[in-house]
């Protein structure tokens, strides 16, 4: 279990993250939705060790988070974290390097499936392409907490639908997965909970089930009585 207290962040001064209280359990998808700079991107570079907290603090499995739990995090940054000129390949040696927890054969298996040769350089990959290698590099870590930001920005429907594949496929009982998307209607049908970020803070907290059976209501449903418009 991951849990968050107070956990709070300021950019000089101005408060991106402000007290979020939040407990995610093993065996869960966790949905971070909310509109532009309401904190998602903020509340998951803390978890993954990328930035330091202001105030508060963040345990995983009782242990606060230390350089040797963060080894347990695979995180997925929004923007290309791959060099240009390193190859397909060579993005899998670099992460078999890095992560003693990385699962070659899977990494192989998932690069195949979406028939893009190894030896194909980074700067030659669209967007969406780079994007999906390295989603496939990180869901092949067999980390306890994997978070992916934003992981279906700029990627087609197909590719989308990929993707979720890969997700269900690594999902198992021990681990917690935490995505950020825009595409609020998308992650209806595969996550188990939405945290509703606005303005920092967490303001709600919504079993999708849970939503659906006794309100009557789909995420983009509740999204809209929160915020006041479709999406964003
Ligand atoms: N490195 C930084 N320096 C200063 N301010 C920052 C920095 N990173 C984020 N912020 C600010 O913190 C707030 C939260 O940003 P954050 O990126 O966490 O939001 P987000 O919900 O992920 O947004 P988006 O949906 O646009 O990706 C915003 O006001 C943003 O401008």
């Amino acid at each position: 279990m991951l849990q968050s207290t107070k956990l709070s962040k300021k950019y000089n001064g101005k408060i991106a993250l402000d007290h979020v209280d939040v407990e995610l359990l093993d065996g869960k998808i966790y949905a971070l939705l909310g509109p532009n700079g309401s904190g998602k991107t903020t509340f998951m570079k803390i978890l993954s060790g990328l930035t330091r907290e202001s105030e508060g603090e963040v345990t995983l499995d009782g242990e606060a988070l230390s350089m040797k739990s963060r080894a347990l995090v695979a995180y997925l940054p929004t923007e290309s974290h791959a060099y240009p000129f390193m190859t397909v390949g060579e993005f899998g040696e670099y992460y078999k390097k890095f992560f003693t927890d990385f699962q070659e054969t899977r990494y192989t298996e998932l690069i195949r499936r979406m028939e893009i040769p190894f030896k194909t350089p980074f700067k030659v990959l669209s967007s969406g392409m780079d994007k999906k290698v390295r989603v496939a590099a990180t869901l092949s870590r067999d980390a306890k907490l994997l978070i992916l930001d934003e992981p279906f920005n700029g990627v087609d429907l197909l590719a989308r639908e990929e993707i979720v594949k890969m997700i269900l496929e690594v999902m198992a009982e021990d681990k917690i997965i935490l995505l950020s998307s825009h595409l609020v209607e998308e992650v209806e049908s595969y996550v188990n909970t939405a945290l509703f970020f606005s303005e920092g803070r967490l303001i709600a907290k919504e079993d999708v089930e849970e939503l659906r059976s006794s309100r009557g209501m789909a995420l983009t449903d509740r999204y809209r009585e929160l915020f006041g418009k479709v999406g964003d």
